[in-house]
């Protein structure tokens, strides 16, 4: 099943907890002459929760979104599930590897709807929306299912980022890139947040993410290893 979302049917995933679930070899990003960041090599294994860290401007937004196929880079590879990022089909590859930010873009339409609309994309049509799955994770952020009837246009930011974190986590992607993601949010909807990205790395081993934050506490509650972007010099 896996191997039809490869480009190249003649390659193989390697799929086990010893190999690396994203790997980024000597990766280098530059903007007109200079380099933002280069030389970056670094591994991620499955059931990995790891921080990004480094002054603002370091390029950490652009490490992300260049992991997740929505930046180029000049220089290195990225290797997900051994496969070269160029080898995947990108709509398949940016449903394994969604990238979250702290300004989510929705739909017209009611929280469902927005939930609901990714399955009409060819890359989803495999899958179906599973409103059991949207209720028990509404639960774990103390909301009934009456939120799913809210319009869009009538939500507040906070509530928004919820919305994306559903429709992110609903496609059960193996690793999520969260990008300062509750920076605009009040404590309590940050923490009910990392206890949903948290349920969602739970329900699968093979699940790793990368989060970037200006918040020590947080990234200490939630990480366990530390990846650190240089400034420029
Ligand atoms: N599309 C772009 N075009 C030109 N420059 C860009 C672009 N995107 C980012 N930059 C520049 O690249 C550098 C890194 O930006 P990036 O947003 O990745 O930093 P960051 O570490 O995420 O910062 P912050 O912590 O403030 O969010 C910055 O100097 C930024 O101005």
């Amino acid at each position: 099943m896996k191997d039809q979302l490869i480009k190249s049917q003649s390659l193989k995933l390697e799929f086990s907890p010893n190999n690396p679930i994203l790997s980024v070899q000597d990766l280098g990003r530059r903007l007109e002459k200079q380099w933002v960041w280069s030389h970056l090599s670094f591994q991620l294994f499955p059931g990995e929760q790891v921080a990004v860290v480094g002054a603002s401007g370091s390029g950490k937004s652009l490490l992300l979104r260049a992991l997740a196929g929505l930046e180029p880079v000049q220089a290195g590879q990225i290797i997900f599930q051994g496969q070269p990022i160029n080898s995947w089909f990108m709509p398949s590859y940016r449903s394994e590897i969604i990238y979250l930010h702290q300004r989510p873009a929705l739909w017209e339409g009611t929280v469902e709807s927005n939930l609901q609309q990714v399955y009409r994309l060819a890359v989803h049509r495999h899958q179906v929306y599973n409103s059991q799955l949207i209720l028990d994770y509404l639960h774990l952020l103390h909301k009934t299912a009456d939120f799913l009837q809210r319009p869009i246009s009538a939500i507040s930011g906070g509530e928004a980022q919820i919305v994306a974190f559903l429709r992110a986590l609903q496609l059960s992607p193996k690793v999520l890139l969260l990008d300062e993601p509750t920076a605009s949010l009040d404590a309590g909807t940050s923490k009910s947040l990392e206890a949903l990205v948290t349920v969602w790395q739970n329900e699968d081993p093979q699940r790793a993410y990368l989060w970037t934050s200006h918040d020590p506490t947080q990234l200490s509650r939630i990480t366990n290893r530390q990846i650190t972007l240089k400034e420029k010099n």
